[in-house]
């Protein structure tokens, strides 16, 4: 899928996906995942699905940098990300991206706070009010207030799934990468955190990519992408 961009068309992406090629293993059962070309503009909001196995949190790992692809190249805020060196890209993705995995990643011993405040640290925005922050997004994504001293492994799946948002939003980062969050959450509980989700990433102006195989989620997405619509076929692999 070719599409001719303007300079100015070029400037709004978040996300330049450029041939990129990501194999597990170079033995010849793995075909692996190919995706000669995928654009998300600045400030989108992107329901990504596909079945099992279909290589979305491969994807998300290639967007956040913990993959790195076979061949091809990945640009990030139109600055070259997959091609920079490990400690550069780290940095980058401290700085410019907030990343929601399965597992939250919360360090379980230190409260929500010091969790918060750690995601700060290793990032160069060094806000001088990250608990006001902090405890803004607590309201926001509709957690209680003393929660910020709480420890980590004291909260539930539904509040830490809220807690690694706030986490991952603190640096204010442009994208926002979440997998699979609200697969232990009730119908109701998924929709009120759908909404808190989008409004708290459209006030910030991050752009999001959500990456789920629950389709009832679609609907909270203006933008809706198939992972079998982004894969190409490649002969030679
Ligand atoms: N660490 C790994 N080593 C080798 N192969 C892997 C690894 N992780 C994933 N794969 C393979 O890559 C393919 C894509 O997996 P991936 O986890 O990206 O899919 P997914 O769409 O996120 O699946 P699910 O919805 O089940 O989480 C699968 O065939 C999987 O077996």
């Amino acid at each position: 899928m070719m599409t001719s961009e303007t300079p100015n068309q070029l400037n709004q992406n978040a996300i330049q996906v450029n041939n990129v090629l990501h194999r597990y293993k170079t033995t010849d059962d793995d075909k692996g995942l190919f995706i000669a070309q995928w654009r998300v503009q600045r400030g989108q909001q992107v329901f990504l699905h596909g079945e099992s196995g279909s290589g979305k949190t491969t994807l998300l790992n290639l967007l956040a940098g913990v993959l790195t692809p076979n061949e091809g190249n990945i640009h990030i805020l139109n600055q070259p990300f997959s091609t920079l060196k490990a400690h550069k890209r780290d940095k980058f993705r401290a700085d410019h991206i907030g990343v929601v995995f399965q597992q939250f990643n919360l360090i379980p011993y230190l409260s929500v706070l010091k969790n918060i405040q750690l995601a700060n640290h290793f990032s160069s925005t060094h806000l001088n009010n990250v608990e006001e922050r902090a405890a803004d997004y607590v309201q926001k994504l509709k957690l209680p207030a003393n929660i910020l001293h709480t420890a980590a492994n004291a909260l539930s799946i539904g509040q830490q799934q809220r807690v690694a948002i706030a986490r991952a939003l603190i640096n204010k980062p442009e994208l926002l990468l979440v997998d699979e969050p609200t697969s232990a959450l009730d119908a109701s509980a998924k929709d009120a955190f759908m909404r808190v989700l989008t409004e708290v990433c459209e006030a910030a102006g991050a752009t999001l990519v959500f990456v789920s195989h629950d389709m009832y989620l679609r609907q909270f997405f203006p933008v809706s992408v198939e992972m079998s619509e982004l894969l190409s076929q490649r002969e030679d692999v």
